[in-house]
């Protein structure tokens, strides 16, 4: 399997590594583009039968399969039974089987019209970070081990990304995390996940700004490619391919959880922030899953929805950006959108050059079809089966009640905005899958106000905003951050 940038040029092509190792422990593509397969592997029907009754990692290994060939097929295999444990995956619902990995459990039917919430925050952080991360931090060793070499992570959260690498990375040999959050803007749970860890090869920076300034330092240390190279510089975030690679695997399982035949489609609402978890789908349904309807769901930071309902992709200023209570999707410029735009524009890395530079010196691009507009290519967004919505914070107090009303279940603001806006495209005949993307217990201050009480918290997390936090804060300084990671990491 080959890799192409979003924005080769033929002289980065000819500079680019291309399969799958190569890319795995870097982020950006050299030329600032985002790595995606040169084509997608299709997936047969036969396949898919053959699928059907295979456990989670067995499922995993064979997507995955077709996407890491340089990676012999017994290490894969190895790789993926050590990741998808119900061991690793213990924080499943009373009720759930913890070895499903994502259980699927219907939410609300009216006639035809079904709901079904897939949860995929049953990992060691509560997110559905873990889902990809765990792999990652199982290749990063693998990888690094095969070479004695070693690897500084320098990535960006708004609240989960973070945790989630923490853990998974946690005392792994020659690996250090450098994680950027914006300060203040996390729940209290996150916050305390974070840097409640005394690791010496975890370092927590708190930095004056919205996700979207940290996630801007991470590209600028990324496309700086000597003090890369020098310094190791790999990342966690979605801009790296494995992270997405492995978040397709879920859907493959979702759709075959939900179905009894491949004649059966499904759809799936993402509560959606950076766009890597929908982008995962996006691929799956390239490959060939019999996905409808793919929609995205935002909260008041509503850049893609604006996108999604008129062709017009508009990123807001830091200043523009709220803070809401689904904060892992206060995020004004999803990263992974780009990979959409180049399926979406017929991969051609001219157009997406040139419109990402529109974005960096005119705050966005149009794509309607509009007189004066940069293109008309969506029109052709339906095809990919995209739709989408948004959720407030009123929105999300009255789905979490009355979802709980209704089922008994508690589930996190994120998954409320996926919930409100999967309610709004439902259609007869297709299940909806909602995705679930974190637990209730993350987000106990907004729980406490929507029904009155805590949510509840699963074992090993009952005091921990109470320990001793340890973070640096500092300012969106991109000079000051590489004097940082140069003085801890010794290179
Ligand atoms: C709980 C939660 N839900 C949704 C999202 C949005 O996902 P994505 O950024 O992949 O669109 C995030 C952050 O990424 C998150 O942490
Ligand atoms: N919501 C994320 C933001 C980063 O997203 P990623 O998928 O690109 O890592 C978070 O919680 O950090």
């Amino acid at each position: 399997m080959q890799y192409v940038s979003t924005r080769a040029t033929a002289e980065s092509s000819a500079r680019n590594p291309n399969h799958f190792s190569d890319i795995l422990l870097g982020g950006l593509a050299p030329d600032g583009g985002l790595f995606l397969p040169a084509e997608y592997p299709r997936v047969t029907g036969a396949e898919l039968d053959a699928w059907r009754t295979l456990p989670y990692a067995g499922l995993a290994y064979e997507i995955l399969r077709k996407f890491a060939t340089d990676i012999p097929d017994a290490d894969l295999k190895a790789l993926t039974a050590k990741t998808y444990t119900a061991d690793v995956y213990r924080n499943a619902r009373a009720g759930d089987n913890p070895a499903d990995i994502t259980p699927l459990r219907e939410l609300e039917r009216d006639g035809d019209k079904v709901l079904v919430l897939q949860s995929l925050s049953n990992g060691p952080t509560l997110a559905f970070k873990d889902m990809a991360m765990q792999l990652l931090g199982n290749l990063f060793e693998y990888a690094l081990a095969k070479n004695d070499d070693e690897l500084n992570i320098f990535g960006a959260t708004s609240g989960d990304t973070g945790s989630a690498a923490e853990y998974a990375m946690r005392g792994k040999r020659g690996i250090r995390v450098f994680m950027l959050s914006p300060h203040k803007k996390m729940s209290a749970f996150q916050t305390a996940q974070m840097f409640s860890l005394h690791d010496p090869n975890i370092f927590n920076i708190a930095v004056e700004g919205v996700f979207d300034d940290c996630q801007d330092m991470v590209k600028a240390v990324s496309n700086d490619l000597s003090f890369k190279a020098r310094h190791k510089i790999g990342t966690v975030n979605s801009i790296n391919w494995a992270r997405v690679v492995a978040q397709v695997v879920y859907y493959f399982r979702g759709y075959l959880a939900a179905t009894t035949s491949n004649d059966q489609k499904v759809s799936f609402t993402v509560p959606s922030g950076n766009f890597g978890n929908i982008c995962a789908g996006h691929i799956a349904r390239m490959m060939g899953l019999p996905i409808d309807q793919l929609i995205v769901a935002t909260n008041e930071n509503d850049v893609l929805d604006e996108f999604f309902r008129t062709g017009r992709y508009r990123v807001r200023k830091s200043a523009e950006t709220f803070h809401t209570t689904s904060p892992s999707m206060d995020i004004s410029k999803a990263s992974n959108f780009e990979r959409f735009v180049y399926d979406l524009v017929g991969r051609d890395p001219e157009r997406v050059r040139a419109l990402f530079r529109k974005v960096d010196t005119e705050g966005g691009f149009d794509l309607s079809g509009a007189p004066g507009s940069d293109g008309d290519e969506f029109a052709k967004v339906a095809g990919y089966g995209f739709a989408s919505g948004k959720s407030t914070h009123a929105d999300r107090i009255a789905t979490i009640r009355n979802v709980f009303e209704k089922s008994g279940l508690t589930i996190d603001t994120h998954t409320a905005d996926g919930v409100k806006v999967a309610r709004e495209h439902v259609r007869a005949g297709v299940p909806m899958i909602v995705l679930e993307t974190a637990l209730a217990a993350k987000f106990n201050e907004t729980i406490v106000e929507a029904l009155g009480r805590n949510a509840d918290r699963p074992s090993g997390f009952e005091d921990i905003e109470s320990l001793p936090q340890k973070y640096v804060v500092m300012k969106p300084n991109v000079d000051e951050m590489k004097t940082f990671i140069a003085a801890h990491t010794g290179l």
